[in-house]
Order: C-alpha cells, then structure tokens, then sequence
C-alpha cells in the first residue's frame, strides 16, 4: 500500500486535545449535557445573537462532538466538521440545506439504498429533481449539468457494486457550471481517499462503519468549508433534521479513529486475498474488487486509492439460489447488513439493503439479483477463507 496522508495516525490519535488542559486526563472527556448554563443573562442573549462564542444547547454543539468534528476535518483535509445522529442524517442534513424547489441534483447510477430513496422519493416530493449519471465516464456528465444543477452527488467506491468515481475530474466539470459536489467516503474512508484534496466540495459519512469500527454505534459525519458546516449545522442539523450525535457515540467514533489506520491496513490485506480467492474459486462467476486486475476500472483505482478497502461483491454461477445457500452455510461470516466492522459481514443486495429500489431500478442501476455483497473484517484472513471455500464447496 502506497503511503497515506502524512502522520494520519498521530493526527487521528492526538488532535486537538491537550491532557494537560483537562487536569491531565488522556482520555477526552465525555460532556453528558444537554444544555449549558450562562454566565448573565446578557450573555446567554448575545451567544444566541452569535456576538459570544460558547455552549448553549447540544442539538447544536458539544465539546466532545467539537473534539471529533475537528479530527474528522484534519483527517479528510477540510476546513471544518459536524457530527451528526448518523451516515443518513449527515446525508439529509447537508442536502435539506443546499436545496430549495426548482433545483437540480445529479446522482450517480448506484446509491445504498436509503439514500436512494431519499433522493428519488424524499427530495422529488419537494420540487427537486434528481438525474442519474453514469459517473464512471466523466463525460456522461458534461451534457446533463447546467445552471439548475445545484449539487453533484456520488459514492466511491459505490454501495454494493464497487463502481469507481474520478473525483477530479467529476469536481473539475461540476465546479465548471457552478455545482458543489458532495462525495460519500464510507467505502474507502479518510485513510484511503480524501475527495476534498481531490476537488469536492462536502464528504459525508456514515461512521457507523469503518470510522466507529467495531458495529457498536450509527453515526454519520460530514465534513466541507467552515462557511459550509455551520449552515449545515445551524439549518439543515438543528432545525431540517434534528439528527444530532450523542456525545457519548462521538466517544465511541474518537476511539475507533484511534486505530483506523491500523484496521483498514489489515482489511485491504485480508480483502486482496480473499478477492484473489473468489476469484480463483469454482462456482464464482464474478468478483468486483478493485484491487483485481481484472476490476474494469483497476486504472482508476490505482490512480485513486493507495489501498483498495474491504468491500468485495460477487455473484456466483448458479446465481441468487447459490448465493442463498453460500451465506447459509456459513459458520462464521455474520448474515448481516452494516459493513466495516471488525466481524466479516455478507449480505444480499437485493433483497436486503437495496430492496428501496424496484426491480427494474436494480437492472438500470447496476444491482443484478445475484449480487452478494461482502464485508471482509479482521479476523485471521485464512478463517474467512475457510468459512467462504467451505461453504462454496458443497455447490462446486
Ligand atoms: C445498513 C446500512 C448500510 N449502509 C449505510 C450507508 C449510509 C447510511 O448510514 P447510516 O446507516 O444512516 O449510518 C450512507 N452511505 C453509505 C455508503 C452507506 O452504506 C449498509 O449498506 O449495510
């Protein structure tokens, strides 16, 4: 793996914090509060005014949501962070701000489910219109933008099927006619790819996955200008949507950062080579994973990412059937949605976490039936191999 962003791990360990200005603690501490007592009630009015800096009320910040936002932002390279009730939150919270009736959105073909929804029942309900392009040529989207197109929208890699975005260039034709791209890093996260180096605009993500790591939180978190994050926060977090983060699931993400270099090290390890060994399988017909040679945008990914993540979606040849009976021979890999999380994780697209789209949405929108979708955690790579060889053998 090429090298990441320099120091990401001191930064995503030390950041901000200074144990010596918390009588010594090492580990931040967690602000249980709700509100905020004032000092004067002239005080209280003139930090409500925006004239004094400070703490009023924990649906719009918290010093231990503060401490995260800041590492999240020095992490993805922006000026400033939010922390939000989760990947969806941050998603609505940042799009119910920079929309209003008559604009235009343009999507990529291939969204997690919810957020599909979102865009194509939630926004359409409120005169916005929503227009799939297929991103993975650049040029598809020069004939489409124009000045109604208010945001440019996609996730690279993609939920389920692994396509790849070329951030540059998209953010390069989307800057062109004025569009502000918005880019969800879930996949790949921080330590992999980081759009606004890149030349997006917003980065979102649902932190319940790699970024918490360790399937014991839904969080979400956003990342842009400072100019940008506080209208998000003070429109679409605080009054749009509501969707504030606990503090105490903010404690839970500042840890899992803690190690994120570490993890997605060992996922991309354990990822190439149960990869290589699906693909190499009997009974497999089609693996995507971008660190394959044989990935259609292998170019791309090596242009774009310094490891490939942990994401792998395959399809086998006796299709959605031996797909059933794969996952329910397993004897380890969790049947389960969610990814990124310590524990292997495989589930069905289709029928699960992509069930929002029809069936005709799914063929347009690259989500064949037979698609299974694994999350390849960090247990010793030979024991995720063992559970998939095995419970592919009994179909070769
Ligand atoms: C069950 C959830 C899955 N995903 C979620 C998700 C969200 C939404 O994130 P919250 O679930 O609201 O934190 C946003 N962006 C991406 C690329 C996602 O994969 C899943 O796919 O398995």
């Amino acid at each position: 793996m090429k090298t990441s962003s320099k120091n990401f791990s001191t930064r995503a360990i030390h950041h901000g914090y200074y144990p010596m200005d918390h009588q010594g603690a090492l580990t931040p501490p967690l602000h249980l509060t709700s509100t905020f007592a004032f000092d004067s009630a002239e005080a209280g009015g003139e930090m409500f005014a925006g004239e004094r800096p400070g703490y009023i009320y924990s649906r719009i910040s918290n010093p231990t949501l503060d401490l995260l936002e800041q590492r999240i932002a020095v992490l993805e390279g922006a000026e400033a962070g939010l922390a939000l009730a989760s990947g969806m939150g941050a998603i609505t919270a940042a799009l119910w701000t920079l929309l209003s009736p008559g604009d235009e959105v343009i999507v990529d073909k291939t969204l997690y489910g919810c957020t599909f929804a979102f865009m194509r029942h939630g926004l359409s309900k409120f005169g916005i219109t929503i227009t799939h392009v297929d991103m993975t040529d650049p040029a598809n989207l020069t004939p489409v933008i124009s000045e109604k197109t208010r945001v440019v929208y996609f996730e690279t890699p993609a939920n389920p099927n692994m396509r790849l975005v070329d951030i540059e260039a998209i953010s390069k034709i989307s800057h062109a006619s004025g569009a502000t791209v918005v880019v969800d890093n879930t996949y790949a996260t921080p330590y992999l790819t980081r759009p606004i180096e890149l030349g997006a605009d917003i980065v979102v993500h649902s932190a319940t996955k790699y970024l918490g790591g360790h399937g014991d939180v839904v969080a979400g978190l956003l990342v842009g200008s400072a100019e940008q994050v506080s209208e998000i926060r003070m429109f679409g977090m605080k009054d749009m949507t509501g969707a504030v983060m606990a503090p105490f699931n903010a404690m839970l993400i500042l840890r899992g950062l803690k190690t994120l270099a570490l993890r997605m090290e060992r996922h991309c390890e354990n990822a190439q080579k149960v990869a290589a060994m699906l693909e190499a399988s009997e009974g497999v017909a089609k693996v995507h994973y971008p660190g394959l040679a044989s990935f259609e945008q292998h170019e791309l990914a090596l242009r774009q990412m310094p490891g490939f993540g942990a994401m792998i979606a395959f399809e086998l040849d006796g299709g959605i059937e031996a797909g059933r009976r794969l996952m329910n021979r397993l004897t380890m890999i969790g049947r389960a949605v969610s990814l990124g999380d310590a524990e292997s994780l495989i589930q069905h697209p289709a029928s699960m976490t992509h069930s929002t789209y029809t069936a005709e949405e799914r063929a347009e929108h690259g989500i064949s039936d037979g698609l299974i979708r694994l999350s390849v955690g960090l247990e010793d790579v030979d024991d995720i191999i063992g559970d998939l060889a095995q419970a592919l053998s009994d179909d070769a």
